[in-house]
């Protein structure tokens, strides 16, 4: 897509009406995120969270190795996290602004007000796991290697998996023992616990059935479908009728007349148009 055309570490492509597909392009790197990369993250989502073009989106990385082997491990990025040479007082202040950055990034992705589909493939290491986990739905090729690897480099995790993917998988156990020992798990693993939904063959199987699944979605009501995203993820962790009160006030303001032509003409298997929507 043109207007996407300036970001460096991307490839974003418009492979049907609708759908957006986001190419993490640094397969040389195993497409590793440079600070530069960490950027062009956030501002791609947040372009495409208002672009009218646009209504679901499909993330996966390039090149046969991997979906991303997380944290560029380069000196460049490591110059950048150090924040030498600043004294200690401003340094601990530049690093908590770094850590909050990065964290917004990754944000961007769950706060795109359309759905995104995360596709991985082989490996899919450290920060692959924090951007899946804000991602919507998530499928995996088969050859997955997931690691929450951030122990491995001294780290907590720190922008995101922590946080969500406790919310998204069905044991605290199995996601405490992943973060505290790194090491690798598979798609069997991965789809047993609920991370993803989909295992298939090899990668171009997974993207085509990503690409399936957005199709579908792009066909749908916009404001149904991002009001869903915004719904679900509101009343995620918040009480039931905290929920429940935030979706009327919602769909009060939402549901116009174009929701009931909708409905009438699914009743009566007519073909729906969103177009104005
Ligand atoms: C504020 C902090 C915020 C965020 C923190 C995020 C944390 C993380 O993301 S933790 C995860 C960090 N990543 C790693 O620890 C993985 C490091 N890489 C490896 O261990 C291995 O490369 C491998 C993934 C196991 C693959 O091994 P192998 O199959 O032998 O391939 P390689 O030859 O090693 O790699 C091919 C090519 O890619 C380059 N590369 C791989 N990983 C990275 C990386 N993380 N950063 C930069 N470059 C990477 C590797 O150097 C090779 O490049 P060549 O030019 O061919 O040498």
């Amino acid at each position: 897509m043109q207007k996407y055309s300036e970001f460096s570490c991307f490839n974003v492509f418009s492979p049907a009406e609708f759908v957006a597909h986001v190419e993490i392009n640094r397969p040389k790197s195993l497409n590793s995120f440079t600070p530069t990369a960490w950027k062009q993250l956030r501002d791609i989502f947040n372009l495409l969270s208002l672009d009218r073009d646009v209504r679901v989106i499909v993330l996966s990385g390039a090149g046969d190795r991997g979906f991303t082997a997380g944290l560029d491990l380069t000196e460049e990025t490591f110059n950048l996290l150090s924040g030498a040479p600043l004294e200690e007082e401003r340094l601990r202040f530049y690093k908590h602004q770094v850590i909050k950055e990065f964290q917004d990034s990754i944000s961007a992705i769950e706060n795109c007000r359309k759905p995104v589909i995360g596709v991985a493939h082989g490996i899919s290491y450290g920060l692959a796991i924090d951007i899946l986990s804000a991602a919507d739905v998530r499928i995996c090729a088969s050859n997955v290697r997931f690691s929450i690897k951030e122990v491995d480099i001294g780290l907590a995790a720190d922008i995101g998996t922590l946080q969500r993917l406790p919310k998204i998988v069905s044991s605290q156990s199995w996601v405490k023992e992943l973060a505290y020992t790194a090491r690798d798990f598979g798609a069997a693993e991965a789809e047993r616990y609920g991370f993803v939904s989909y295992v298939l063959e090899d990668k171009q199987q997974a993207l085509a059935k990503a690409m399936l699944i957005a199709g579908v979605i792009a066909k749908k009501s916009p404001v149904a479908v991002q009001g869903s995203k915004t719904l679900i993820n509101y009343s995620r962790g918040r009480p039931v009728q905290e929920g429940l009160d935030y979706t009327a006030a919602w769909n009060a303001f939402a549901l116009g007349n174009d929701m009931f032509e909708a409905a009438m003409a699914a009743k009566l298997r007519k073909p729906v148009s969103f177009e104005k929507l």
